[in-house]
């Protein structure tokens, strides 16, 4: 049985999401991300780790198109989900931040209620037919981003009246409500003190097991705790992609290393 499970396991770990080929990232003349190719795998965390300024957040915002609201990013090559060229222009981006949902630095709720914070999706989206189906939705989400307890009592209350981990959490609820596939999270502990940061990590843990889950960090703590792939970016480049215990006992390029160990960065 455990054999089995272990095979099951593994076997997910492999289905390739998003697979980025040759992307190319320009603010005006400067260029931000060079020659990246990466395979981010279905139902597994990928942490983005590297220096500030290396890319890592520029990189994470071409995988839903968040860089199209920036006026002078420029993104080339070939960025697919599911096999699926998202910069195609078929591809609607407000659709695609849908699937593709992202979870931001500074907890940042809408001045609304609890409950419409996280309704707002779902509801823009089509998604839910009637109140009971989005009230199940809420509820839902809530409890996968674990602050239904907290907060089921005071689901009218303002969002932004909650604390600053209560309003990661409800951020993570509201985009977990459009049943995303993927989950793009910049820095989401940064404004956390040590014990929503434990909340937030279990959480992320949990959320695996549904979705892919990409996470740029500062904290190579962090990256270890909770990802299973670490992709290192050092001056616009990614310089090594690969199991994080691996990149983390045993870089096989000298970058990492010297990143790894404090010495650059
Ligand atoms: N909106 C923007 N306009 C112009 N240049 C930008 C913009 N955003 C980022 N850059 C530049 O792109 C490069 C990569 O920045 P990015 O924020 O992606 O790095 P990062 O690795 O996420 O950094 P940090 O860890 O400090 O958040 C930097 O040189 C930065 O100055």
């Amino acid at each position: 049985m455990n054999d089995m499970r272990l095979m099951e396991r593994s076997a997910m770990t492999n289905d390739v999401k998003i697979s980025a080929s040759q992307v190319q990232v320009f603010y005006g003349e400067s260029h931000a991300i060079k020659d990246v190719n990466v395979d981010i795998l279905d139902k597994t965390v990928t942490a983005f780790i590297g220096p500030s300024g290396c890319g890592k957040s520029t990189f994470l915002r071409c995988l839903n198109r968040m860089n199209d609201t920036i006026d002078i990013c420029r993104v080339e090559g070939r960025i697919t989900l599911d096999g699926e060229d998202i910069y195609d222009r078929e591809v609607d981006p407000v659709q695609l931040r849908a699937r593709v949902g992202m979870v931001f630095q500074k907890p940042n709720p809408f001045p609304k209620s609890i409950y419409d914070n996280v309704a707002y999706g779902p509801k823009i989206h089509g998604q839910v037919r009637s109140r009971d189906e989005l009230d199940e939705v809420v509820e839902k989400s809530l409890r996968r981003a674990a602050l239904w307890d907290e907060v089921k009592d005071r689901l009218s209350a303002p969002g932004t009246g909650l604390s600053g981990g209560q309003q990661q959490r409800l951020c993570i609820a509201r985009a977990v409500a459009t049943s995303p596939e993927v989950l793009l999270m910049d820095e989401p502990c940064s404004a956390l003190d040590p014990i929503a940061t434990a909340q937030v990590e279990e959480l992320i843990d949990e959320l695996r097991e549904q979705f892919s889950v990409v996470i740029v960090t500062h904290s190579m703590q962090q990256a270890a705790r909770v990802s299973q792939r670490t992709a290192f970016f050092h001056l616009g480049n990614l310089v090594e992609y690969g199991e994080t215990g691996q990149i983390f006992t045993n870089p096989g390029d000298p970058r990492t290393e010297s990143y790894i160990t404090g010495r650059i960065g």
